[in-house]
């Protein structure tokens, strides 16, 4: 089929590769010019395993094509994705700026018969909205269908994730899309889920409002096994052996973050308060994740009262490993606060070279912990865990790593002269 792609971000490259590679013809447009022109030369904007190669591969074939040219790629396509951005306002609502631009543009393109897939996480009604306002700006009903379609797919393991999704969601008024859908998704074996198009919108934020609570369930967990001096790790593993809670989902640390989970949370929020109804449970997980860089630096306070006054180094910065989004990061976060107060702050992360006022960033992580008092490590990357302590222990000053993310052995680290500081791993 001829596909057209709109927005060149995480979703919509990863859409736009993946249906290229199973055939379809894809037009994967942009407004932003230079990020069209790096993509055209096969580079990627974005770090995502195994994306670079596949993308290049289909480019240089012509299956996909990056373009900013929007009105040529509708008139070649019979399906149109959204895929734009849908960041949180100032007050955490949905901002559909992005969105609502695409509409607009949209409506005086579409001249003969086009499904709009959905692909951007959007508040429940927008879908309806989004075919309102095609009729609304001249679009003749025949020749639209509107369908939700969201995306479940992790970055980090984006490619894999599209091929292999749990299951395939459609939200839908007209029973002709399925069929589309279905020759569009040929090569991904999962079940359909057919539902209304606020039915699709609700199953993507109930996940992420799920996943979210999960977490902050066990960072509260945490906190308690803590004073008890109870490890989380057992309780997680323990508890997740019973397949009605699972074990995805259990890993306590310095809490979640991202481009999607906050701000999905914090959407999902605004739209039940709109309807008068009180998101108690879903603001608690706000709560518990927003004090937990708090919980982290008491812990440390415990062992070093005055920490601001040492020489610090953060591995991680990203809001979680085999990633470069910063958005909503925790570990971000933690640097700022530690630069905030105060302390002497060298950074490495494998990926992202950040330049903060007043901290150093370093290109090897063991140069980056040369005669530091304290090493925090504040995303789980592989490289982390598998970290020669020994070289590690050699070039501190000090002896103290705080493990934000329950991702180091406590015994390693201790066998190498380190004093391993964690929450609720005594
Ligand atoms: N990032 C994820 O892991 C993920 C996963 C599932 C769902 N989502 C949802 O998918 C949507 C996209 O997220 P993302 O992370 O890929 O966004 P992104 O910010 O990485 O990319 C969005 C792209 O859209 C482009 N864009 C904006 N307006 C445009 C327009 N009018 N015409 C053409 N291009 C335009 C931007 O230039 C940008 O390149 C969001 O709603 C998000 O919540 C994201
Ligand atoms: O046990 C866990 C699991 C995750 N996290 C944190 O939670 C955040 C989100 O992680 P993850 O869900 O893997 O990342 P995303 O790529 O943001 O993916 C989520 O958000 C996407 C965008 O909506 C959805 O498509 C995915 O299904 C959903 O998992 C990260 O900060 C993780 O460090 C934990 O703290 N503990």
């Amino acid at each position: 089929m001829d596909v057209c792609v709109i927005g060149a971000g995480y979703v919509g490259l990863t859409t736009s590769t993946v249906l290229a590679n199973y055939g379809h013809q894809v037009y994967c447009v942009d407004k932003q010019k230079d990020r069209v022109e790096m993509l055209r030369n096969g580079k990627v904007p974005i770090y995502e395993p195994g994306l670079e190669e596949m993308l290049v591969k289909n480019s240089k074939k012509g299956q996909l094509i990056f373009t900013t040219d929007l009105k040529t790629a509708v008139s070649k396509s019979d399906v149109i994705f959204i895929a734009v951005g849908t960041p949180q306002d100032m007050d955490g609502r949905t901002d559909l700026r992005f969105f609502e631009g695409v509409i607009n543009e949209l409506a005086p393109l579409i001249k003969t018969y086009k499904i709009v897939i959905t692909k951007s996480t959007v508040p429940l009604g927008t879908n309806e909205e989004l075919e309102q306002k095609l009729l609304e700006q001249g679009v003749l009903k025949e020749n639209v269908d509107v369908v939700s379609n969201p995306e479940f797919l992790r970055e980090g393991t984006a490619i894999h994730d599209m091929l292999y999704p749990d299951k395939i969601v459609i939200g839908m008024k007209e029973q002709r899309t399925i069929q589309v859908l279905q020759k569009l998704y040929h090569f991904i074996d999962a079940p359909y889920i057919i539902t209304s198009l606020s039915g699709a919108e609700m199953i993507k934020y109930a996940s992420n409002a799920f996943l979210a609570v999960k977490i902050s369930f066990i960072n509260e967990l945490a906190k308690i096994a803590d004073a008890y001096e109870v490890d989380i790790t057992d309780v997680a593993l323990g508890i997740g052996m019973d397949p009605r809670i699972g074990h995805h989902f259990l890993q306590a640390g310095l809490g979640y973050g991202g481009s999607c989970l906050p701000k999905d949370l914090s959407s999902l929020e605004h739209q039940s308060i709109k309807k008068n109804i009180a998101p108690h449970l879903l603001q608690a997980a706000q709560t518990v994740n927003d004090s937990i860089i708090d919980h982290y630096l008491n812990k440390l306070k415990t062992e070093v009262p005055d920490y601001q006054k040492k020489k610090i180094t953060v591995w991680g910065a990203t809001f979680k490993p085999n990633t470069d989004d910063l958005r909503h990061s925790q570990a971000l976060k933690l640097i700022n606060r530690l630069v905030d107060e105060g302390s002497n702050v060298h950074l490495y992360d494998p990926i992202v070279s950040l330049k903060i006022d007043n901290t150093s960033t370093y290109q090897d992580m063991f140069d980056s912990v040369k005669d530091t008092d304290i090493l925090i490590v504040a995303t789980e990357w592989k490289q982390f865990i598998d970290a020669d302590w020994k070289k590690v222990s050699a070039q501190m000053r000090g002896k103290i790593v705080l493990d934000c993310r329950n991702c180091l052995q406590p015994y390693t680290l201790r066998k190498n002269g380190l004093l391993y500081l964690g929450v609720a791993r005594p």
